[in-house]
């Protein structure tokens, strides 16, 4: 069966392929942001805070955003770090969305997008990205290792995302530090906050940071999945809809 992680990773590769063609160097030398070490002497739960205008899953769901004004509400009410959907034939986002953002506020940015080569770090590094999302359904791992390790020598924060137990113990036997239980399958779509309950209830005390990513719309989602041992989440489309962001935002930040 292909599913949409299928089709998403196929049109990546075309990308990629033109992206090499195009040699521009990515030289740059800049000191990226930590999220890591933000998370942990923080005593709130962190939240990253995205910015997506649209999704495979849900069509469009905010084109109207200037992602800079969206960012910026993002920072000054809390976010501890800002995520920008890169990806364009699936996602609308664009790299000039991520270097806007950056530009504008202080807190780390993720480079959300389908990483699937080298070249994609290189270009989120020069662009300002401080995270990069490696997503274990879609790479096997040499492919993590080998893009874990590039990441980390240009001082870049990886965000590991993981689905269900098998992916989980391939992110912790690479020592991932941020790891990211998606709540919803990128296979199927179906989002349940039981998945990040779930795998904690098995990994919580590993060493690691756990990010419960997606599904996320009320700050009582936000306390079940503190109590689930999360210390951070992710959140897009609650805030993309929401009438008052601000607000949105200060309440999915709960204490410790
Ligand atoms: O809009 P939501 O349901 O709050 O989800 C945000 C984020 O978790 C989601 O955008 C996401 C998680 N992992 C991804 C991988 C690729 C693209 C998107 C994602």
């Amino acid at each position: 069966m292909t599913t949409i992680l299928d089709k998403i990773i196929d049109k990546k590769r075309e990308e990629v392929a033109l992206l090499k063609q195009s040699a521009l160097s990515y030289e740059t030398d800049r000191t990226p942001v930590s999220f890591y070490d933000r998370v942990v002497s923080s005593k709130t739960m962190a939240l990253i805070s995205e910015v997506k205008r649209a999704s495979p899953s849900k069509g469009d769901i905010n084109l109207g955003v200037d992602p800079v004004e969206q960012a910026k509400i993002y920072a000054d009410n809390g976010a501890d770090a800002v995520s920008v959907l890169t990806d364009t034939p699936f996602f609308k986002g664009t790299m000039d969305d991520l270097k806007a953002v950056k530009a504008n506020i202080p807190i780390p940015v993720l480079n959300k997008d389908f990483i699937i080569d080298e070249v994609q770090i290189d270009r989120a590094y020069a662009s300002g990205g401080d995270i990069i999302l490696l997503i274990a359904a879609a790479l096997n791992d040499e492919e993590m290792n080998r893009l874990y390790r590039h990441s980390k020598e240009h001082g870049l924060d990886v965000l590991v995302e993981v689905h269900d137990e098998a992916e989980m113990e391939r992110a912790l036997k690479m020592e991932a530090n941020i790891i990211g239980i998606n709540n919803r399958n990128l296979h199927t779509f179906e989002t349940n906050l039981s998945t990040t309950e779930r795998l904690l209830r098995s990994y919580g005390k590993e060493n690691a940071i756990f990010v419960s990513e997606s599904g996320i719309k009320s700050q009582e989602d936000a306390i079940r999945l503190k109590e689930a041992g999360a210390k951070a989440l992710l959140v897009g489309e609650t805030l993309m809809r929401a009438g008052n962001v601000a607000k949105a935002v200060r309440s999915l930040k709960v204490d410790l």
